[in-house]
């Protein structure tokens, strides 16, 4: 039976939900509200309620058919992602943008020019090399080495990143911003070019799940619904 994976909690748990609900698939969680549980109705599908930074790696093992998740979690956390999941649609909610941001107080650094020459300044004056906080770190490293820019280290940051610059343990940010208020709150801006990666809630489709005839058969019957507008 195909397995499909979805955010266990809030927001992304409550869209996906309705997202289905519209194509026809209710969705629901069953037990008691502590309880991780649920169904589908309306297709022979099992529920899997999982946390949605665990949904690329359960897509990756085949351990879940489809999943749930936001683009930026499964570049993140998959190598060559395009060559384990395959996109079955962007679901039009959960953006947020991952972006490189400076302290404001940076006034000749506007873009990645400007930041692969501070950079190189900073090592030259300070003999390490500038600290960016963040969890993303294969995409920032992706992203800066086709960017040409190198005179960096990356500082892990698990939450409230935009901290780390009043903090001192690291120089500016790589992070997900969506109202943008988190960093004009911490004096941080974002570099012009310094958009990583636009992410939105995406279903994906594991290319390692084992698809039995029968779930191909039913993945097919359903997809049409899944891809078109509602
Ligand atoms: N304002 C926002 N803040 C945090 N994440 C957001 C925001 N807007 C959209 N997202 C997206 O939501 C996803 C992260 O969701 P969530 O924090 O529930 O995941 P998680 O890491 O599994 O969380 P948890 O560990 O708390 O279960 C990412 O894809 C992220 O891009
Ligand atoms: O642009 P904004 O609307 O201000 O939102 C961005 C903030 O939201 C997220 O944090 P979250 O609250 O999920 O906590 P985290 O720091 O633990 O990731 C993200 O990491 C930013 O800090």
């Amino acid at each position: 039976m195909i397995r499909l994976g979805v955010p266990s909690k809030g927001r992304l748990m409550e869209r996906t939900f309705d997202w289905f609900g519209v194509r026809g698939l209710t969705l629901s969680r069953t037990g008691s509200d502590r309880e991780y549980a649920g169904r589908v109705e309306g297709a022979d599908i099992a529920l899997v309620l999982l946390s949605a930074g665990e949904i690329p790696r359960e897509l990756s093992a085949g351990r879940i058919h489809l999943g749930v998740t936001g683009s930026d979690l499964v570049r993140e956390k998959l190598v060559r992602w395009d060559m384990q999941v395959e996109t079955v649609a962007p679901m039009g909610f959960g953006q947020a943008d991952l972006i490189l941001a400076v302290p404001k107080a940076w006034i000749d650094v506007d873009d990645l020019d400007d930041l692969d020459a501070a950079a190189a300044q900073f090592r030259a004056i300070h003999g390490h090399r500038l600290r960016i906080a963040t969890k993303y770190h294969r995409l920032v490293r992706e992203f800066l080495r086709a960017n040409g820019v190198a005179d960096y280290r990356l500082v892990d940051s698990q939450g409230a990143t935009e901290g780390t610059v009043l903090n001192e343990t690291a120089e500016m940010i790589a992070d997900i911003t969506s109202t943008g208020e988190t960093l004009r709150a911490n004096h941080l801006k974002i570099l012009s070019d310094g958009l990583i990666h636009s992410s939105q809630a995406t279903l994906f489709r594991s290319l390692r799940a084992d698809w039995t005839a029968e779930d191909r058969a039913e993945f097919d019957r359903i997809a049409p619904h899944l891809t078109a507008a509602p």
